[in-house]
């Protein structure tokens, strides 16, 4: 699964970015939304004829090519942000008087920088690795937002259903992925965009700073994930668009590859709002125009987000067959007494008619839910691999239910690889699921002893509560057993 292309870290950490100048003018341009569609997504959506008000409106926002102007950036002043870096704040709002807010820039912080630098001068060949991570990032905001919908029913009031919607757009050279999750308030845009948020990814870096001239940080980007960032290897530019339900406001983060700063401003094109979640735009690279093909994009999807557990849509070309009239080209010639009459006759003919629709693209059923007779190895080494992130195959296997007092479902793996061991970070190795909806992998040493942390796998059991908190599960009986 690994491309095998290497670059030395040096080389690539000392590419020619640009650098942002402080309390430079700078002109920020819009995202312009992504069709390739000849026609407006239709109302068959799951196979089910109709689709809610709001979901037509997000379909809509899909389907309308639209660019907005710039954005005006005036004078920016410098201003230490938090542990994020440094942030460039806007001075326009005092002298600018129209009603589209600025945006306002923000510098990476330094790690970010160096991560950037090292994907976008990537020689990594296997750069089709973005759209796992991307994928799986959508797939967590929707886990955060069914866990939290738990207690928080209003969370999901009004919106659309919980699923994962990728549109490809060839002719422009842009993937927009869309999910309907928890999204990210301005504050989380920073924290989460601009920084090292990621336990995958800081695990990249310290790998890095090990292998330091080693040659192998192409392999490295494969092992470990960059997360988010991934986007970049195959992208100049990057817009996400983002709603949550702690904001009335929708944001726009904006980056491109070969910058160091990114920038944030409000959404205000109201065709581009969204009720919830995340919509991000990627404008591929000259060379890498080829993943927006829609049947790339679908093999992708199957390869590596089949055990995605809410569904994901592609967009396809589709065609159904129709009879058409036509006009025959043999005359009929009709006698009537002394006059013969020439009449065109109609003939039909088998046409085939092409559209746009969502097609779905993965199984949505998990597979510790299947009988272990029908999953083969292959099956379960993949699902190890998509949801641990891991890029070698596990040592064993073990898929068991257990019943009586405590039921439960469950699939353990034993790594290949030796036991992560940055210290600070709690091992993340068991997902706990309760009826089939994520709870948390956060169990340092409580699911499982200590010696026996390097464990991985997923539990499912029917017999918690769903609206369970961490201190009731800490001391939870069925936990325990
Ligand atoms: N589609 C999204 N919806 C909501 N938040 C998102 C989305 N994509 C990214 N984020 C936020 O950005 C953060 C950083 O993402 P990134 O992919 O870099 O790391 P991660 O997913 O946290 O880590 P890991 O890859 O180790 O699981 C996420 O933790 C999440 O808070």
């Amino acid at each position: 699964m690994l491309g095998a292309s290497r670059r030395s870290v040096c080389t690539a950490a000392a590419g020619s970015r640009r650098r942002a100048a402080a309390g430079v003018a700078s002109t920020v341009s819009g995202d312009s939304a992504v069709t390739s569609s000849p026609d407006p997504p239709r109302s068959v959506v799951n196979g089910e004829p109709g689709v809610p008000r709001l979901q037509k409106r997000l379909l809509s926002v899909l389907a309308a090519p639209k660019l907005i102007g710039t954005d005006n950036v005036v004078s920016l002043k410098l201003r230490e942000g938090s542990l994020v870096g440094r942030r460039y704040e806007s001075s326009a709002a005092a002298v600018d008087s129209s009603d589209t807010p600025p945006a306002e820039k923000y510098e990476y912080q330094a790690e970010v920088n160096r991560l950037m630098d090292l994907i976008v001068h990537s020689l990594y060949s296997n750069k089709e690795v973005f759209l796992r991570e991307l994928v799986s990032n959508a797939s967590d905001a929707l886990d955060k937002l069914r866990y939290l919908s738990v207690t928080d029913s209003d969370l999901l009031k009004d919106g659309p259903e919980l699923d994962i919607r990728i549109q490809t757009d060839k002719d422009n050279g842009t993937i927009t992925i869309i999910d309907t999750g928890i999204g990210m308030t301005r504050q989380e845009l920073v924290d989460s965009l601009g920084t090292i948020a990621s336990s995958g990814t800081a695990k990249f870096l310290k790998a890095l700073k090990e292998s330091q001239e080693t040659s192998v940080d192409s392999n490295l980007i494969g092992q470990f994930g960059v997360g988010f960032y991934s986007a970049f290897l195959v992208s100049d530019k990057v817009v996400v668009s983002t709603k949550s339900p702690k904001s009335d406001k929708q944001y726009v983060w904006e980056s491109e590859a070969e910058s160091n700063s990114y920038t944030i401003r409000e959404e205000t094109d109201t065709e581009k709002l969204i009720p919830r979640g995340t919509r991000l735009t990627l404008y591929l690279k000259r060379d890498d125009k080829g993943f927006a093909h829609p049947e790339r994009i679908q093999k992708l999807v199957k390869n590596y987000s089949q055990f995605v557990s809410f569904p994901i849509y592609t967009w396809q070309e589709k065609g159904y067959t129709k009879e058409v009239e036509v006009d025959d080209p043999a005359e009929a010639k009709i006698e009537a007494g002394d006059e013969t009459k020439t009449e065109v006759k109609k003939k039909t003919k088998t046409v085939v008619e092409k559209y746009w629709d969502w097609e779905l693209t993965n199984e949505t059923q998990p597979i510790w839910l299947r009988n272990p007779r029908e999953v083969s190895t292959d099956e379960y080494n993949a699902f190890y691999k998509n949801t641990f992130n891991e890029y070698m195959d596990p040592l064993a296997s073990s898929h068991f239910t257990t019943e009586g007092e405590v039921e439960f479902r469950s699939i353990l793996y034993v790594p290949a690889t030796k036991k992560d061991d940055i210290p600070d970070r709690k091992t993340k190795n068991i997902r706990l699921y309760i009826k089939r909806v994520f709870i948390s992998d956060d169990f340092d040493g409580e699911l499982f002893p200590r010696y026996l942390s390097f464990v991985k796998g997923v539990v499912d059991s029917n017999d918690l509560p769903l609206n369970v908190s961490r201190e009731i599960l800490q001391e939870s009986r069925v936990v325990s057993i």
